[in-house]
């Protein structure tokens, strides 16, 4: 394994190892029935031992509406750990509202929404997400600082108000090592094309050991390599366990790189993986439906 895998899988295995308090890792194991002294019941020859894998992102009946105007309405649906999420519904349908809803960033107005089985509003844990927000890569242009500042601010996020000991300078090292940007670290973030700067905000998201990265249409205005590319270091930080929420209005980047598909268009028209999502009528649907041609079945 090359040096630069060994980092990635550090790097990673740092993200994952990030938080090992058991009621606060996504994923843990819950053993409902293990007794105060440890050991394990059995019954009739079998372990009793129940496992619990709880979703990153439980959404139940959700609704919300700017004033009158309703931009997402009743969808229910989770995001399971490891899931490698495409959302995707035509212009306005409110996919980065959904996203925004999902990371508590706004409350909906009816359901409710579990971000790793806390309620999404008032998820305190923000290092565990990476998020790069739509149009990102026109961010930062003024910004006066080199992309390991940068980085290192998402380490900061990690360690609160406690200066950054030599471990936490290594993990920032390997994260722009995993991102590939090392020869740009001295660089100035404004001095970076589109690709390499949603690289530094990945690399900034793995310092601050995020679990979950949502992306909002992040190659916009990216050249068609170091778009490849980006979505390539994507697919290898998923493999890697780190759940991924993408906005991408591209059909074919979507289907070769995610597993599963939520279709919008204000509501839920399909939710499941690739190849279910390729056998229904639901973008038809969902696009059609934003030009007046079908009509959605609501049953
Ligand atoms: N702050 C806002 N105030 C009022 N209406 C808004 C606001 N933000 C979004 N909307 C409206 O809500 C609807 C959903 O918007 P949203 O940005 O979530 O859609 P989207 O699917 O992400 O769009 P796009 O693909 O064009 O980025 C749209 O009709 C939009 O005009």
């Amino acid at each position: 394994m090359s040096e630069h895998m060994n980092g990635v899988r550090r790097a990673i295995t740092g993200v994952l190892s990030a938080d090992s308090s058991p009621d606060s890792r996504v994923g843990s194991i819950t053993d409902r029935e293990q007794p105060a002294d440890g050991s394990t019941q059995h019954s009739a020859g079998r372990t009793s031992v129940e496992t619990t894998v709880k979703p990153v992102i439980d959404i139940d009946d959700v609704t919300f509406a700017y004033g009158e105007k309703t931009a997402v309405e009743n969808i229910s649906m989770s995001v399971e750990q490891g899931d490698f999420l495409g959302l995707i519904g035509p212009n306005g349908s409110g996919k980065t509202t959904l996203l925004h809803l999902m990371l508590g960033l706004q409350r909906p107005d009816s359901g409710s929404i579990e971000l790793f089985g806390e309620p999404a509003e008032a998820f305190e844990d923000g290092e565990r997400i990476g998020y790069v927000a739509q149009r990102s890569t026109d961010r930062g242009g003024t910004m006066p600082i080199t992309v390991r500042e940068a980085v290192t601010m998402g380490r900061f996020a990690h360690v609160g108000h406690s200066r950054l000991s030599e471990n936490d300078y290594e993990i920032v090292d390997e994260a722009i090592e995993t991102v590939d940007i090392a020869d740009l670290a001295d660089r100035q973030i404004n001095q970076l094309s589109g690709g390499q700067r949603q690289r530094a905000f990945i690399a900034r998201a793995l310092a601050s050991e995020a679990d979950l990265l949502a992306l909002d249409e992040p190659t916009v205005g990216v050249d068609a390599e170091s778009r490849d590319q980006f979505y390539g270091l994507l697919d290898d930080l998923n493999t890697q366990g780190i759940s991924i929420i993408l906005i991408e209005h591209d059909i074919d980047i979507l289907t070769k790189h995610v597993n599963k598909i939520a279709c919008i268009n204000k509501e839920l028209y399909h939710h499941g993986d690739t190849v279910s999502f390729l056998e229904s009528e639901a973008l038809a649907e969902a696009y059609g439906a934003a030009h007046g041609v079908v009509e959605h079945d609501h049953s």
